[in-house]
């Protein structure tokens, strides 16, 4: 089980996500979040991570131009597109040495045309909820059907829910930010540890 923990913002937290295990952590780039970090606040944490963990950014709705541009000089590894971008976006951001997730609601995922959903499929894909970050379930009952390709499984996941969610809609892995914080924006460690260890039981 792949987890990523997102909306990172103190070296101490991404060293706890680090030391529990997480496959991925996450930094928001895109604005009105409370989670939101400047391409240089994220740089400096980005270089405390070991080399097999993935290094995420996160947009929403930018312009192309300013994703790649602001991950580069964050030093992430992924860029996470979590607005209305095209295949033709995430082709281009692997076209410049990234790697990708793209982010659906279940209502937008069960919207693709079956022509379409061929091409999405093939791209590491995130089902979340319609608000991301707000710690809102994921609806898996509005969901028609899963992604035949990898996917990970966000939306209001906690270290109680994580483990049941995950049994029964199979993703291939698991994203959070509000479950692992203590009050919102403010992550806390021993939260990331719980998750990471429900993700993985
Ligand atoms: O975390 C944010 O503030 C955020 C802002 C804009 C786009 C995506 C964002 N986070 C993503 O939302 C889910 C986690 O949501 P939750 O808080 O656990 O319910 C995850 O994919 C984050 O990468």
């Amino acid at each position: 089980m792949y987890v990523k923990i997102c909306g990172l913002q103190t070296a101490e937290t991404v060293a706890a996500a680090v030391d529990a295990g997480a496959d991925a952590v996450g930094f928001v780039f895109a604005p009105g979040s409370p989670r939101t970090v400047t391409a240089e606040l994220a740089a400096e944490l980005v270089v405390q991570v070991p080399a097999g963990v993935e290094t995420v950014g996160v947009f929403r709705n930018q312009p192309l131009s300013e994703v790649l541009d602001t991950a580069r000089r964050a030093g992430v590894s992924t860029v996470q597109l979590h607005g209305d971008e095209s295949l033709a976006d995430m082709h281009q951001a692997k076209a410049a040495g990234f790697r990708t997730l793209r982010a659906f609601s279940a209502e937008a995922y069960n919207a693709i045309t079956a022509a379409e959903k061929q091409a999405w499929d093939a791209e590491r894909l995130l089902l979340d909820a319609v608000e991301p970050g707000a710690g809102v379930t994921f609806d898996a009952a509005m969901l028609h059907s899963v992604p035949s390709g990898f996917w990970l499984l966000a939306g209001g996941l906690t270290p109680g829910n994580v483990a049941a969610l995950a049994s029964s809609l199979k993703p291939n892995g698991v994203d959070v930010s509000s479950g692992v914080e203590s009050s919102r924006g403010i992550k806390d460690a021993a939260l990331i540890r719980a998750f990471v260890r429900a993700a993985r039981s």
